[in-house]
C-alpha cells in the first residue's frame, strides 16, 4: 500500500534541504520495498507569494489528507514588513493539525564529539530528547499590538500540561528513565501549574525519576553538563530556545531534526533550523537536520522503523567518514553531503527486527 508524503519546501534554504530529504526517502523506499507518493504545496513566504496566505487553504487540505508532512523551513526578510508573516503559516498548521508534541532529539555520536565548540569530554555521551509543548503558551495566547504598548498572554490548562508531560514520561520509560521538567515556577503562574501537574502524574510512572529545573538554570546546565539529561519536557517558548541552544552541544543547528505529533492524524517533520537567508541559494546548507527529520517521518509518521534505522545509520556514517559542510568546519557543499548520505543508504548495516 502506498503512503503519501506532502512536502512543504518553504523558503530560503528550505527547498534545498527538502530536496535532500526527499532523495533520501526515495532511496530508502526503493531498498526497503516501500511505496511512497510525494506531492508539494506552497507554504510560508512561498504561500504568500503564490496565494496571498502563508497557509493557503489548499495546502491545509493537502496536509490533512497526507500520511505525513515534511517541511523545509519558512521565513525571510522579504516578508518581514508584509501584513502576513510566513511564521504564521507554521503556527497555523501546528494548531490546525493539533500537533501539540514536538520531539527534538540531540545526540552526540561517538567519534563526533569534536564537532561541538564545547569541550569534548563535556559533550561525550550527551543524548537528550527535548519534548516541547507546541500548541499553547505565549505563542497562542491573546495578543494586542499597539505602537506604545503590546501584550502577549500566556495560559496553560492542566489538560494541556498533562498530555505533553505524559509524552515525556513515556519517552523516558523507553530511554534512561529520567525526566527533567523545565519551568519558571519561581515567577510564572503557568509554570507553577506545570510543575504541580508533572508532580501529580509522577506517581503513575514509578520507574521514571523526575526532577525540576528553572529554565535559566537548565540553559546553563545544557551546555555545562549536557550528559546529565535524558528527557526534558517543557513549554512552547522555553523548548524553542533550549533546542537551539542544545544544537551547540551537537555541533550545529544544521544537524537537528524534529517531529511534531498530535493525538491522531498526520505528523509534521522539520529540521529545527530556520530558512537561513544568509546562506540561501549558495548550496551551503547542511541537510543533516532535514535528513534526520526524514528518518523521524519514517519512524513516527509512517511506522517504518527499519527504513528509519537505515537512514539514521547512513547519516551517521556520512558524518563520521565523509567531508562535512561548512557549519561543521568542512568544505562540502550541501548537495555533495547529501550524495554521501545517499551512498551510505545503499550500504548501511541495519539489524533485522527480532522475530
Ligand atoms: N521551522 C522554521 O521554519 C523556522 C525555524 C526557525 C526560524 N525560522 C525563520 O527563519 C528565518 C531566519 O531565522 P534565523 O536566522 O533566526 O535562524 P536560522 O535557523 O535560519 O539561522 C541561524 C543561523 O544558523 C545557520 N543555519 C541554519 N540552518 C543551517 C543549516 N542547515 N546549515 C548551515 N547553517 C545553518 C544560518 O546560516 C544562521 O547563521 C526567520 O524568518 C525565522 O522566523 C523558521
Ligand atoms: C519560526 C518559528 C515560529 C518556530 C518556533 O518558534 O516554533 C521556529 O523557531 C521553530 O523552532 O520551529
Ligand atoms: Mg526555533
Amino acid at each position: 500500500m502506498s503512503q503519501s508524503i506532502l512536502i512543504l519546501p518553504g523558503d530560503g534554504i528550505g527547498p534545498e534541504v527538502a530536496a535532500a530529504a526527499k532523495a533520501c526517502l526515495q532511496a530508502v523506499a526503493e531498498l526497503e520495498g516501500l511505496e511512497f507518493t510525494f506531492s508539494e504545496a506552497p507554504f510560508g513566504g512561498a504561500g504568500i507569494d503564490a496565494c496571498g496566505e502563508p497557509l493557503p487553504e489548499e495546502t491545509l487540505r493537502a496536509a490533512e489528507a497526507a500520511d505525513a508532512i515534511f517541511l523545509g523551513a519558512v521565513g525571510g526578510p522579504q516578508w518581514d514588513h508584509a501584513p502576513k508573516r510566513p511564521e504564521q503559516g507554521l503556527l497555523g498548521l501546528r494548531k490546525a493539525l493539533g500537533l501539540f508534541a514536538n520531539l527534538r532529539p540531540v545526540k552526540v555520536f561517538k567519534g563526533l564529539e569534536h564537532l561541538s565548540p564545547l569541550k569534548e569530554d563535556r559533550v561525550a555521551g550527551a543524548d537528550v530528547l527535548i519534548v516541547r509543548e507546541l500548541t499553547g503558551g505565549l505563542y497562542f495566547g491573546e495578543k494586542r499590538e499597539g505602537d506604545d504598548e503590546a501584550f502577549d498572554g500566556c495560559s496553560y490548562s492542566r489538560a494541556e500540561v498533562s498530555r505533553i508531560a505524559e509524552i515525556g514520561f513515556k519517552a523516558a520509560q523507553g530511554r534512561k528513565g529520567k525526566l527533567t521538567s523545565v519551568d519558571k515556577a519561581n515567577v510564572l503562574a503557568t509554570s507553577r501549574l506545570w510543575r504541580k501537574t508533572v508532580n501529580d502524574l509522577s506517581s503513575q510512572y514509578p520507574d521514571v525519576t523526575v526532577d525540576h529545573l528553572y529554565v535559566d538554570a537548565a540553559a546553563m546546565a545544557l551546555v555545562t553538563h549536557p550528559a546529565r539529561f535524558d528527557v526534558i519536557v517543557t513549554e512552547n517558548l522555553f523548548g524553542d530556545i533550549l533546542s537551539d541552544e542544545a544544537a551547540v552541544v551537537a555541533g550545529s543547528i544544521g544537524l537537528l531534526g524534529s517531529a511534531s505529533l498530535g493525538a491522531s492524524g498526520p505528523g509534521l517533520f522539520e529540521p529545527i533550523h530556520g530558512s537561513a537567508p544568509d546562506i540561501a541559494g549558495q548550496d551551503k546548507a547542511n541537510p543533516s537536520g532535514a535528513i534526520a527529520s526524514a528518518a523521524m517521518l519514517l519512524r513516527y509518521g509512517l511506522d517504518q522503523p527499519k527504513a528509519a534505522d537505515r537512514l539514521e545509520a547512513a547519516l551517521e556514517a556520512a558524518l563520521l567518514h565523509d567531508e562535512r559542510t561548512a557549519d561543521l568546519g568542512g568544505t562540502a557543499k550541501g548537495s555533495a553531503f547529501a550524495q554521501s548520505v545517499l551512498a551510505h543508504i545503499q550500504t548501511a548495516q541495519v539489524m533485522e527486527p527480532a522475530q
